[in-house]
């Protein structure tokens, strides 16, 4: 294969992880078995641009096997948009197969218009025994098509190809299960123990028809332990952050609101070893300093091994937040592993700051504030999520709650106490354990719980033993 394809491949294997289209975990399909592995390729239609990549790969499949064909089909719904592109790319006629007959009008099963025997090209995106290709290959007959090839997005090797062989049906792939193992493996998406584990359930599953082909219906609500979601993530800093987190035993982060440097240093210092994160606000202190605030934060983040993420939520056209982001006054690239964002301006505000943010280094976007009557609205939240998605450097989100079924991200929740309910300005807090079981996030952000305690360390060992108890059990809770 050309070097120019077999990096449109890679490509496309990483696209298809960011989006979470390809997924690692546990996954418990309509047969009763659990898969390691679970592709779900519906969402590549949100995707322009990976559409397209995908139009262009399977198109070019046909081309390099000189497949003959008078019209193209996508069998419904998720490869219907594929042979859509492709059918407006390269001009090529299709007709589309219905699920259900109209029950008026002509009740027609195929639409388009096509002469008796004409040759039918068939796409789909994932094939495993082949049993859907058949079921639509048996309306197209019916309807006077031949079909006599198929393409497939992802083969899952299990099965299809002699299935739909024994049936007088060639099957070309673009990629095979085996291929993204590798590429995953090569980038280091993915470690050895995974793609063990997948292999493993591949060539341990017998192709049987029942098995494999039909959608999950149901996942099981395991959650994964830190570990796993590191070799699930992609991002420098989200492997690192869990690697603490695993490490330290805490998924608890302090939010430092202290007004000067003396009092911020002293209580960093004390409460360092509790933490896997520490959160700042340099826009509230009347002493920051690069040397005396800013380097010495970092060297208490070396000494306690913890991360530190500057909440500064910027939130304006790219250009201002990329000056703001690089200003010589808080030389934020030097000393903080993470900065907030809103998704308020649009993903122009993500973009900028992907410019500047050094490798190693992420955004996390403030999906959804803790706050009495704030504004963002679901509509608001799912805009940000695909903000998140679009970003590689985005690597978590501020909710209150696991937003998304994305693992490879974190999803970190303030409005933490153990003793209030709130505050007079619209605060509004939960338990470690409502935070941590119920609305599956990852981090519990404690600022006033601790930093305003007789004994700061006390409070933040209370915290993290509250929080890092309630994500244990929380792995051992097989439904909730
Ligand atoms: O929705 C949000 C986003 C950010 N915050 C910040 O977290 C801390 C919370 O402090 P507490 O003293 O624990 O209330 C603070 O820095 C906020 O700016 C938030 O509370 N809610």
């Amino acid at each position: 294969m050309a070097a120019e394809s077999e990096d449109r491949l890679e490509a496309l294997i990483e696209d298809l992880l960011r989006i979470n289209a390809i997924k690692f975990g546990s996954f418990k399909l309509k047969s009763g078995v659990d898969s390691p592995i679970y592709f779900d390729l519906r969402v590549i239609v949100s995707y322009p641009k990976i559409l397209g990549l995908v139009a262009d790969l399977l198109w070019s499949r046909a081309q390099s096997e000189g497949i003959s064909l008078d019209c193209i089909c996508g069998v419904p719904y998720t490869a219907l948009p594929f042979a859509t592109v492709v059918s407006v790319k390269y001009g090529v006629p299709m007709v589309m197969r219905r699920k259900e007959a109209k029950d008026y009008g002509t009740k027609r099963m195929v639409e388009g218009s096509w002469l008796p025997g004409s040759d039918c090209l068939l796409f789909e995106d994932v094939v495993t025994t082949g049993s859907s290709v058949l079921e639509t290959v048996e309306v197209l007959k019916t309807a006077g098509l031949e079909v006599k090839n198929t393409i497939v997005l992802l083969n899952r090797e299990q099965g299809g190809s002699e299935n739909l062989a024994s049936r007088g049906i060639q099957l070309y792939s673009v990629l095979s299960v085996y291929k993204v193992l590798d590429v995953l493996l090569s980038k280091n998406k993915i470690d050895l123990n995974m793609a063990e584990r997948v292999r493993g359930f591949l060539n341990g599953t017998t192709p049987d028809s029942s098995l494999l082909t039909t959608p999950i219906t149901t996942k099981i609500k395991k959650r994964l332990r830190y570990s796993e979601r590191r070799d699930i993530a992609s991002h420098k800093a989200v492997k690192r952050l869990l690697s603490i987190m695993e490490k330290k035993k805490t998924n608890l982060a302090l939010s430092a609101d202290l007004t000067t440097t003396d009092k911020l240093i002293k209580l960093v210092d004390e409460v360092g070893p509790h933490v896997c994160l520490v959160k700042t606000h340099v826009d509230i202190m009347s002493d920051f300093s690069y040397d005396g605030t800013g380097l010495r934060l970092k060297e208490l983040a070396k000494k306690h091994n913890f991360m530190i993420m500057e909440d500064r939520k910027f939130s304006d056209i790219g250009n201002t937040c990329k000056l703001q982001y690089t200003s010589p006054l808080y030389s934020l690239s030097d000393w903080s592993d993470l900065v907030t964002c809103h998704g308020i301006a649009g993903p122009g505000t993500v973009n900028a700051l992907s410019d500047v943010i050094p490798e190693g280094s992420g955004c996390v976007l403030v999906a959804e504030m803790s706050s009495r009557a704030c504004l963002t609205s679901s509509e608001y939240k799912e805009s940000v999520l695909r903000i998140a998605r679009d970003f590689d450097n985005v690597i978590g989100l501020i909710c209150q709650r696991k937003l998304s079924e994305r693992e490879d991200i974190l999803y970190m929740t303030p409005g933490v106490n153990i003793d209030k309910e709130g505050d007079r300005l619209g605060q509004q807090y939960h338990s470690p354990e409502e935070v941590i079981i119920r609305k599956e996030s990852d981090i519990i952000i404690v600022g006033r719980g601790i930093y305003e305690s007789a004994d700061p360390v006390a409070s933040a060992i209370q915290y993290k033993n509250r929080s890092y108890s309630a994500y244990t059990e929380s792995i051992t809770i097989p439904e909730h």
